[in-house]
């Protein structure tokens, strides 16, 4: 993140307890399937049940133990570590401006809303990858619970670290807090209410255990753009921020040419580029001083026009001048980017 991101971008994490992020994961991730058991009634329950049976997939079901420390950094031979753990924690609470918690989502969103000045319009949401109500009845059965935290302590230490600093955080903000809360809860139902076709809905081959939300035909069409960006998923949003990235990346890369351009003028002589930077550059140049000057001619984009002697040439700013015919005085320049 720090090498793609500018400085001073904020970092934020939500974290979700054990049990439920576990119940939820199982099926988004389709694991009956994996597991050979998508026709039981109740997977999550056969599984427990007969966990040992199980045991080989299981090591390759990386959403199973300490998922939520391994994507932050905690390799599976450190999750009996103590220490590794404390140090985990100690690097998400460094490196990350906030960590929200799931179970309190509308609070997440208002800190959210405040670490990075936006308004309430910016955090009004549509719940998204909702398990269909009928899947929501199914839970780690309570006899298997403790077995499953202390398999997963390194999450289970994760959460109630930050679930602390969390209210911690909350404890502090100002007296409109909560009532901002009730209404950005009240504006993202209000929104649903308008943007959604109500009732829950099958994905027909995607996601079968995952309510699909479906745009409202009816809906007031001066809100359609503002419903199509709310409904829009996951990936589509990676893609338009991947895309994104690309124009960055390629206006950044014409900016560069240019200075490299520049360079052109302001450095001449022969030089040895450094082998690790042959593949990014094909030249380079010694530095410039006031007897070594470049002064063949370039035509635009800095290409050397070799062919044509620098008498030929109109006087523009891609030729060289003399001062002397310039009629002007040595000046340093400043060496800038913009
Ligand atoms: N606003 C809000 N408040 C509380 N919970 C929410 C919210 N939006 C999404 N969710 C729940 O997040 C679960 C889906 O998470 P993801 O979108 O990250 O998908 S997934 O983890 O890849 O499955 C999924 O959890 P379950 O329904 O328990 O499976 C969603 O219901």
């Amino acid at each position: 993140m720090q090498a793609l991101m500018p400085n001073g971008t904020k970092l934020i994490t939500i974290l979700r307890h054990p049990i439920s992020r576990f119940e939820s994961a199982f099926l988004f991730e389709d694991f009956p399937a994996f597991l050979g058991i998508s026709g039981s009634l109740n997977p999550l329950k056969n599984l427990m049940e007969d966990i040992d049976k199980f045991n080989p997939e299981i090591s390759t079901m990386y959403t199973m133990r300490n998922s939520v420390s391994f994507d932050l950094g905690l390799g599976p031979e450190d999750f009996e570590n103590a220490d590794a753990v404390s140090n985990l924690i100690r690097s998400v609470r460094k490196n990350f401006d906030l960590v929200l918690v799931v179970e309190y989502f509308d609070e997440s969103l208002m800190l959210v809303k405040q670490q990075i000045c936006w308004s309430l319009e910016d955090v009004i949401y549509v719940k998204h990858n909702s398990r269909l109500q009928a899947w929501k009845k199914h839970h780690i059965p309570d006899k298997f619970k403790t077995h499953f935290l202390e398999w997963n302590k390194a999450d289970v230490l994760l959460y109630d670290h930050f679930n602390e600093a969390f209210w911690n955080i909350v404890k502090y903000q100002d007296k409109n807090f909560w009532s901002k809360v009730t209404l950005l809860k009240k504006m993202s139902r209000k929104i649903a209410e308008d943007c959604l076709q109500p009732g829950e809905h099958k994905h027909d081959n995607w996601k079968k255990t995952v309510d699909k939300l479906i745009l409202n035909q009816k809906m007031d069409p001066r809100m359609e753009t503002l419903c199509r960006d709310l409904v829009q998923d996951n990936e589509f949003y990676l893609q338009f921020f991947r895309d994104l990235q690309c124009k960055f990346k390629s206006a950044a890369l014409k900016r560069f040419k240019r200075i490299v351009g520049v360079q052109k003028i302001l450095f001449k002589g022969n030089c040895k580029l450094m082998p690790f930077l042959t593949s990014t550059f094909d030249e380079c140049n010694v530095p410039y001083d006031w007897e070594n000057e470049q002064v063949e001619p370039f035509e635009p984009y800095w290409n050397p026009n070799s062919n044509k002697s620098v008498e030929g040439l109109e006087l523009s700013s891609w030729t060289y001048p003399t001062q002397w015919k310039l009629n002007g005085t040595p000046y340093w320049g400043y060496f800038a980017t913009y």
